[in-house]
């Protein structure tokens, strides 16, 4: 195994489906112990991307290479060293908890345990209960449940807490540290741009099926979308005054020797939301731009 080769290699990834391009010449590479985030709203191709990575999908042109394999003519024993959880999961069985769990664990030349795994994605509780008596959300922790039991190298999350109650979902990110600190390198994508600022290293942002940014999640947007905003109120006033500077202190200091005592001051700092929303309607707005032409 090549520990320094990057676990993910894209080059000019393109799929199409008739004249439409729903991945567009997408290029990125993930290295190994490393959480890449793919950001991107409804129907940008981030499934599509992650599926084609785990084989299940072909490409119609570009190149891909997923633990050094072309994901097209990935093995058995390729496979086994990749875990996967998708978007919308078939689990629905007549077989509990551990069964499946035990089942699936026999599949992989080098699983862990189930109890562990169970009680990793909290179902201590339910490990003799039938998979279709269970709530979504618990359902959805069996796919997580599944898509680790193999040990992988590799994990390719899709949307994996859709569903979770905010404990739940807390929970899910202690485990995903945990992969991490194990050294797991994971593919993640999802809706939950707190998700991403908590567990990715680095995202990349999809739209329209192309890749309109990609860099560590606190660079993201580049150094103009993080400028905060400084926001209050004039002593007395009512009116809410506010301003974007890059330096707060500055602006809060000649404030005061003006005699300005602001109340209720605010120094905030753009979210990775507030960032990719921004990145999200630019892409929009210059795709309407082109269009116009
Ligand atoms: N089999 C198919 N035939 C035609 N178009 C398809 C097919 N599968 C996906 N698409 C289209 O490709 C585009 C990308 O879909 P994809 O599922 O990759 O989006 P996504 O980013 O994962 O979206 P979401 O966040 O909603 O899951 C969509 O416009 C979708 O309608």
């Amino acid at each position: 195994m090549n520990t320094t080769a990057p676990v993910v290699q894209v080059e000019n990834l393109r799929k199409t489906y008739g004249s439409f391009a729903a991945v567009d010449s997408v290029s990125f590479e993930i290295q190994r112990g490393e959480t890449f985030a793919l950001l991107g709203p409804n129907g940008a191709g981030k499934s599509t991307t992650i599926e084609i990575l785990e084989g299940y999908r072909d490409r119609t042109s570009g190149s891909a290479r997923v633990l050094g394999v072309d994901p097209g003519k990935g093995g058995l024993a390729w496979k086994a060293r990749l875990g996967i959880v998708l978007q919308s999961s078939g689990e629905s069985g007549n077989v509990t908890v551990r069964e499946q769990l035990t089942h699936f664990a026999g599949l992989y030349p080098n699983p862990r345990k189930v109890d562990e795994v169970i009680a990793s994605v909290g179902l201590e509780e339910k490990t003799g209960t039938l998979i279709r008596k269970l709530s979504g959300g618990q359902r959805r922790r069996v796919d997580v449940a599944l898509g680790i039991i193999g040990n992988p190298e590799l994990v390719f999350l899709d949307e994996p807490t859709t569903g979770f109650d905010p404990e739940a979902r807390q929970q899910f990110w202690r485990l995903i540290r945990r992969l991490k600190a194990d050294g797991t390198s994971i593919l993640l994508t999802t809706h939950y741009l707190d998700e991403a600022a908590q567990l990715g290293d680095r995202a990349g942002v999809i739209a329209g099926g192309k890749m309109i940014d990609i860099g560590a999640i606190d660079e993201l947007g580049g150094a103009e979308a993080r400028v905060p905003i400084v926001r209050w109120r004039e002593r007395g006033g009512d009116t809410v005054r506010e301003e974007r500077t890059h330096s707060p202190g500055t602006l809060v200091a000649s404030l005061m020797t003006n005699g300005i005592e602001p109340a209720g001051l605010e120094v905030i700092r753009p979210s990775l939301e507030d960032i990719y929303l921004q990145l999200v309607a630019d892409h929009a707005t210059a795709h309407e731009v082109e269009n116009a032409r």
